[in-house]
């Protein structure tokens, strides 16, 4: 039977979840460990539930919305949600998934609308680990052929109007009201119960600051609660991964590390 796009790109990204779960789950019990949401994190999911028992049994899951708390409890892993993690407790390991990622390893991540629960888990995880595939590499973030939609940027819902405009001061060129989809009249709801906005900007120059610039203008705005902005740069990190898996079209896996 012939391969397809699809087959290739579900092959990479299994390949490279394999990987970063031989990697970089701990080679003792750890005690929480994070997942994150999307297609990938699937593949990863299926690759942790398959290690040696004993590695698993005694650890507790962070989910990052609903559909990884549900993929955890069809694994039969043990799930504790993010509000109960002990105060001052780390988590020994977060994977997740990304939409783009850049040479530096500032991430664009939100595309399935869980990237409030997403960032709290991964600024909490001793190491945070994300797994995707060729499609997702970019030389920088907003490059439109790696991810066309912008950045995704959860917002209390009666502030919409007046993000919108704001990011549009910010150099946005487009500002999308995040649908709901099919099966939803009416605007996409976060698990927050939140609005989502996509923002399109040009592509991002290089330099080590530039994409905090740009998250923290975007924080700064009354009414976001938190934006897809992975980063890190001169005034600390927010949730920038320490490593990347890319499953390849040639069916290896490339690894790009902070430096
Ligand atoms: O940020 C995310 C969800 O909010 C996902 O991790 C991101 O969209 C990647 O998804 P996929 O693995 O399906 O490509």
């Amino acid at each position: 039977m012939a391969t397809t796009s699809e087959d290739l790109v579900a092959a990479a990204k299994q390949l490279a979840a394999l990987t970063a779960v031989q990697e970089h789950y701990p080679k003792l019990p750890p005690k929480y460990v994070g997942i994150g949401s999307g297609s990938t994190i699937v593949h990863v999911v299926a690759s942790i539930a398959n290690l040696e028992p004993s590695l698993i049994s005694s650890t507790k899951f962070i989910p990052t919305g609903f559909q990884s708390k549900q993929l955890l409890l069809q694994h039969g892993l043990e799930v504790l949600d993010i509000d109960l993690l002990p105060a001052g407790q780390a988590i020994s390991v977060a994977f997740d998934g990304a939409d783009e990622v850049d040479a530096q390893l500032n991430c664009i991540k939100g595309g399935g609308a869980c990237l409030f629960q997403e960032k709290i888990v991964a600024v909490q995880a001793e190491k945070f680990v994300v797994v995707a595939d060729f499609r997702k590499i970019s030389k920088t973030l907003l490059t439109p052929t790696t991810w066309a939609s912008g950045i995704p940027i959860e917002v209390v819902p009666s502030s919409y109007p007046y993000v919108t405009a704001k990011l549009t001061t910010l150099g946005a060129t487009k500002v999308v009201l995040r649908p709901g989809g099919k099966a939803k009249a009416g605007p996409c709801v976060t698990d927050n119960g939140n609005f989502l906005l996509d923002a399109v900007f040009p592509t991002l120059p290089e330099g080590e600051d530039v994409v905090q610039d740009l998250a923290e203008a975007i924080k700064g705005i009354v009414g976001v609660v938190e934006h897809g902005l992975f980063y890190g740069g001169s005034r600390g990190w927010k949730g920038r991964p320490e490593v990347a898996y890319f499953g390849m079209a040639d069916g290896t896996v490339n690894t790009l590390v902070k430096q």
